[in-house]
């Protein structure tokens, strides 16, 4: 399979490296000139729990990808989507099928403008990974993903994206309600990714003091509402287990929230708590904790541009 990973930052490396050790065609695809100019001199260096791992992967700038593609995998911040989609468009040819496994609700309507509704594909991954430098990935917690045709249909291709993925070392399945499976998690973000990022402190932190538990209870409430008063029935308890294995599995990892805010950029809190507060006042609920939430991280984000 021929496979172009649209912003080969810590996840699109992660991913990109999982269908490389499987056999696929890859190319690594970023606007960062020295990232990619470095995994093409020296091959991209994986951290993982399991050791230090060095792949010769093909890396390009978007411009450089001509040749359409078989599956281009998804993986800028959200608000890079389109921009980076219009900026690969010689790559998305009409067997093309685009799969986004990014944050936040909101990524199938995104990708459809770009190839037919059954070639979308969407999901969400539990795995951390963190851009350590140019070339340096780093990735030390266990997690799935899941994915599915975004607007239903044939699953058959999904099904080979998934096995390559899982023979890649990423264990990935295909999960027919993949709708609850991105509410579920951007239920999960929306909770724990603000209070570290406001914090400034790792999952483990949050664990350690009965303030963040008692928010991260009312959050992690308030969204399940949401979900159910849009007709997305969640199961509530796996979101609260979540929480509690980010806190000890995840300890030290730096939600991609807190790196944003480390790294001085703007985060995908529109997204994620901004999407499910716009989406709990239109089914008629309040979201008042997950709100707050959302513009203590929009106040960071205009300290940013302050300077
Ligand atoms: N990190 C994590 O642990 C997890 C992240 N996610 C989700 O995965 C998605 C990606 O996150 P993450 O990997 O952390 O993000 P990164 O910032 O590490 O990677 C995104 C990459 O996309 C690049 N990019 C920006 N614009 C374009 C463009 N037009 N064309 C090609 N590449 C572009 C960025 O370059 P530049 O930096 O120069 O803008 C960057 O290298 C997000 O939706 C995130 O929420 C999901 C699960 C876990
Ligand atoms: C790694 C994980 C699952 C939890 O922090 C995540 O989604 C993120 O960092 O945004």
């Amino acid at each position: 399979m021929k496979v172009a990973v649209l912003g080969s930052g810590a996840m699109g490396c992660l991913f990109g490296a999982a269908f490389h050790r499987a056999g696929a065609d890859v190319t690594l695809v970023d606007v960062n000139a020295e990232h990619v100019g470095t995994i093409n001199a020296k091959g991209l260096e994986l951290d993982l729990r399991s050791g230090v791992e060095n792949l010769p992967i093909r890396a390009a700038l978007p411009a450089e990808v001509s040749e359409p593609v078989d599956l281009m995998l998804v993986f800028t911040k959200t608000f890079h989507t389109q921009g980076a989609l219009e900026g690969i468009a010689a790559a998305i040819g009409e067997n093309t099928h685009l799969l986004s496994l990014q944050n936040g609700l909101g990524n199938d309507k995104r990708l459809a403008g770009f190839v037919s509704d059954d070639r979308v594909m969407v999901g969400a991954s539990m795995l951390p990974s963190d851009l350590v430098g140019p070339g340096r990935v780093r990735s030390h917690g266990e997690g799935y993903s899941k994915l599915y045709p975004a607007f239903g249909g044939d699953p058959a291709f999904a099904e080979q994206v998934a096995g390559l993925l899982s023979a890649g070392g990423l264990e990935t399945v295909l999960d027919l309600n993949i709708h609850e499976v991105i509410w579920s998690k951007v239920i999960f973000n929306a909770t724990m990714n603000p209070l570290c990022a406001l914090t400034r402190r790792t999952p483990g932190f949050l664990g350690a003091n009965p303030e963040s538990r008692a928010t991260i209870k009312s959050a992690v409430a308030e969204g399940i509402e949401a979900a159910h008063a849009n007709g997305v029935m969640v199961d509530g308890q796996p979101i609260y287990d979540l929480t509690e294995t980010s806190m000890t599995d995840h300890a030290d990892h730096e939600p991609s929230m807190l790196q944003d805010l480390h790294a001085g950029r703007r985060t995908e809190v529109d997204a994620i708590n901004g999407a499910i507060v716009t989406a709990a006042k239109e089914a008629g609920v309040a979201a008042p904790v997950l709100e707050t939430l959302w513009h203590l991280v929009k106040l960071e984000e205009a300290k940013l541009k302050q300077g």
